[in-house]
């Protein structure tokens, strides 16, 4: 059961070529953030593009509780009246951040350095994630958190009375970490400093940047150093979010491994902190081009055509891209299923602690697919062929759990496309936190995926 919705298991037939053109939804990353910085600022943002996800809905959700007016326009239509920095209301409800890590890290980071409390909730998959990431970072400012043992939701933050800055190294790769000491350091006097040994995607500091704070950022030997002064008075802006990266993903491997594809997936983001999946696909040997290169909103955007790639070979993935493409492994792990040889994925652990276990949950149903898996503690392998039918390669005929894990769902959709015989995912219900179109796009360039009570007409 996902938070918001009935269990809805699906099943992914094989298909003929898929064709046309994906126009995939506005980014998920920026959304969340367009939302936050518009309450935190004084004035009204308008924002276009924006993703209607449950995550993204969760955060607007949010964003009311703590007293800014977040009203919805139309399609993709927001505008946020802010409260300004320091400005939040003590809510009068549980924060309930469904399925959403960014959402509720974010959010906790937003407020922790003002003199309120709340509860924050999460549905059964992200009240087993770690949370004393963001909070123990909290805690140095001044925010004191009482929760589950092992840092866990449900828990209660009381913010920073009398805030300090802080100066921080973030222990694991992640940009929501960041990103929550960043917006806790908006309402601390002062600079707070952030330090990442490996970059992670930048779209906090690109849009505190746009919301008029001063924020540098310096490559050095310790790493990539954040530097915020905090207290400033943001400016409401008007943002076009782009679209997602991470869902054109998935349009653009299922045009790569079902014959006789040739998609265009227009407007996509190539910011250098998610655009690492798309850099792999082409070192595999996907016929993958960026058409239309153009610069929107000061970063790079490319319309990516992807045609049928039978030639694709393993690949070894640079550790040090990670980040650059965390989310992509699972459908990257569909794409070198029925590639030539091994890929291996490496640096990875960060995938454990995701809306589910996605090493482990990929691994089990990629194997009960035929396809040979390897794993350990931060790392993967899959063991692909191009063979087809009785010569070999995939053969399908499974249901996979999706473990309320939207990446797992749409990734073992994928596969159902191009494997011998169907693949059924438990619940797809989870997809409709961060593509809830993904159903009649991907239909509608030619695949044949049901309701599992559906029977073909
Ligand atoms: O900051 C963000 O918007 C996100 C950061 C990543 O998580 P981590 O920062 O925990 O790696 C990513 O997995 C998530 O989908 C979105
Ligand atoms: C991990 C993801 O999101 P979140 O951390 O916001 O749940 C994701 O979208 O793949």
């Amino acid at each position: 059961m996902s938070a918001h919705g009935p269990t809805i298991p699906m099943t992914s037939h094989p298909c003929g070529a898929l064709t046309g053109e994906a126009e995939v939804p506005g980014d998920k990353s920026i959304s969340h953030r367009a939302l936050i910085l518009g309450a935190l600022s004084v004035g009204e943002t308008r924002i276009t593009g924006l993703l209607e996800g449950q995550d993204v809905l969760d955060t607007a959700k949010a964003m009311r509780a703590f007293g800014a007016t977040v009203i919805n326009d139309g399609p993709g239509a927001w505008t946020v009246q802010g409260v300004g920095v320091g400005g939040f209301a003590e809510p009068d409800q549980v924060i309930d951040c469904g399925n959403s890590g960014t959402g509720v890290r974010l959010i906790m980071g937003a407020m922790a350095t003002s003199p309120i409390a709340a509860t924050f909730t999460g549905d059964a998959s992200l009240n087993k994630r770690p949370m004393a990431r963001i909070t123990d970072p909290l805690a140095l400012f001044g925010a004191a958190s009482h929760g589950r043992s092992g840092g866990r939701l449900p828990l209660t933050l009381v913010g920073a009375a009398d805030p300090v800055p802080v100066r921080y190294t973030t222990p694991v790769p992640s940009a929501q970490v960041k990103s929550a000491v960043l917006l806790a350091g908006l309402n601390a006097p002062g600079q707070t400093v952030v330090i990442e040994k490996e970059a992670t995607r930048d779209h906090t500091e690109r849009m505190l940047e746009g919301f008029g704070a001063e924020i540098t950022t310096d490559e050095t030997d310790e790493g990539r150093v954040i530097t915020l002064t905090g207290q400033p008075e943001l400016k409401p802006q008007d943002i076009t979010v782009p679209r997602d990266p991470s869902s054109a993903a998935f349009p653009v491997c299922a045009a790569l491994i079902v014959p006789g594809s040739d998609v265009l997936v227009p407007g996509i983001g190539l910011n250098p902190t998610r655009a690492g999946l798309f850099y792999t696909l082409q070192e595999m040997g996907a016929d993958l081009t960026f058409e239309n290169m153009r610069e929107e909103g000061g970063e790079p955007v490319a319309d990516l055509r992807a045609r049928y790639s039978p030639e694709m070979k393993g690949i070894a993935v640079p550790p040090e891209r990670a980040a650059s493409m965390i989310d992509e492994y699972p459908i990257l792990s569909v794409v070198a299923a029925f590639a030539e040889g091994q890929t291996v994925m490496k640096g990875v652990k960060e995938l454990r602690v995701k809306e589910s276990d996605r090493i482990e949950a990929m691994a089990t149903g990629l194997r009960a697919a035929g396809v040979t898996v390897e794993d350990g503690p931060d790392w993967w392998t899959v063991t692909g062929s191009p063979k087809r039918g009785n010569e070999g390669g995939v053969t399908g005929g499974v249901t996979c759990a999706s473990h309320l894990d939207h990446r797992i769902a749409m990734s073992f959709l994928i596969l159902g496309m191009a494997a011998d015989q169907p693949v059924s995912v438990d619940d797809g219900g989870p997809i409709a936190t961060s593509f809830p179109i993904f159903e009649p796009l991907m239909s509608g360039l030619g695949a044949d995926l049901r309701r599992t009570e559906e029977v073909a007409a």
